[in-house]
């Protein structure tokens, strides 16, 4: 994943808003975690990996494509998870909602509903296939959601805050299965000792990428950064 001077402003009535200054960085490894303050602009970064968010001005690519003229091709390899799983459940029932996921990859229904049967059990939502998934907890939610985008197989995944708002055991079950992935991860993130255990961290402050190294490292740095 490359970004070359990459550069997002908004116009907002009071004049142009700059959501992120001009930015270029390779991100190669592993994992890497996103960390910052509200508003500072994690989000936005997050969203430039899959073409959610269009630059301004200079270009997003990965593994060459560019996230403008090659949208489509962007988003099959890389996974967006959301804060709030229910931005991504869309079908009426969970084995539903993952062989919406299958649909490119399996084209006969009753492969998928069984490949369908399969991942959830793997997540621990045997017993739910045929739920609504309104009636799942926040946490079953979620893995529901990041089974959803997995099914899809994708080679990079961006998570934006996907633990926000889980209690602390769900935390540790969608921590452990996103630390658990051969997929290279980027984790936009509020929880420090989830940043840890990534390879390298990014610091966002005020729409700029103020500290970028190894996680140890920029954590101490946010944390002098907000006085914590
Ligand atoms: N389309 C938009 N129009 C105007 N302002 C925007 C737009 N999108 C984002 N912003 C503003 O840009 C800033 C950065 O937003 P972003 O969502 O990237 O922050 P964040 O670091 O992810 O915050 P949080 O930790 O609260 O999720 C915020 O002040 C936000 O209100």
């Amino acid at each position: 994943m490359a970004l070359d001077e990459v550069a997002v402003t908004v116009q907002t009535p009071d004049g142009d808003l700059p959501l992120l200054q001009p930015t270029t960085l390779r991100l190669t490894e592993h994992r890497i975690a996103v960390i910052g303050s509200n508003g500072s602009g994690k989000s936005t970064l997050a969203r430039l990996l899959n073409g959610l968010v269009e630059p301004s001005s200079g270009h997003v690519t990965i593994d060459g494509l560019d996230t403008v003229r090659d949208g489509p091709r962007v988003r099959r390899s890389v996974g967006f998870v959301f804060t709030n799983p229910d931005a991504q459940l869309v079908m009426p029932t969970c084995a539903e909602d993952i062989a919406l996921s299958l649909r490119r990859t399996i084209k006969d229904k009753k492969a998928r509903h069984a490949r369908a049967l399969e991942i959830l059990a793997g997540v621990g939502l045997a017993d739910k296939a045929d739920t609504t998934v309104h009636a799942l907890s926040g946490g079953q939610k979620q893995m529901l959601a990041l089974a959803g985008v997995l099914a899809t197989d994708p080679r990079i995944l961006v998570a934006d805050e996907p633990t926000t708002l889980l209690d602390l055991r769900n935390t540790r079950i969608v921590a452990d299965r996103l630390f658990s992935l051969s997929q290279q991860l980027v984790l936009v993130t509020h929880d420090l000792d989830l940043a840890l255990r990534c390879d390298r961290a990014l610091v966002v402050d005020d729409a700029r990428i103020v500290c970028d190294g190894p996680a140890a490292d920029a954590v101490s740095f946010y944390r002098s950064l907000v006085g914590a």
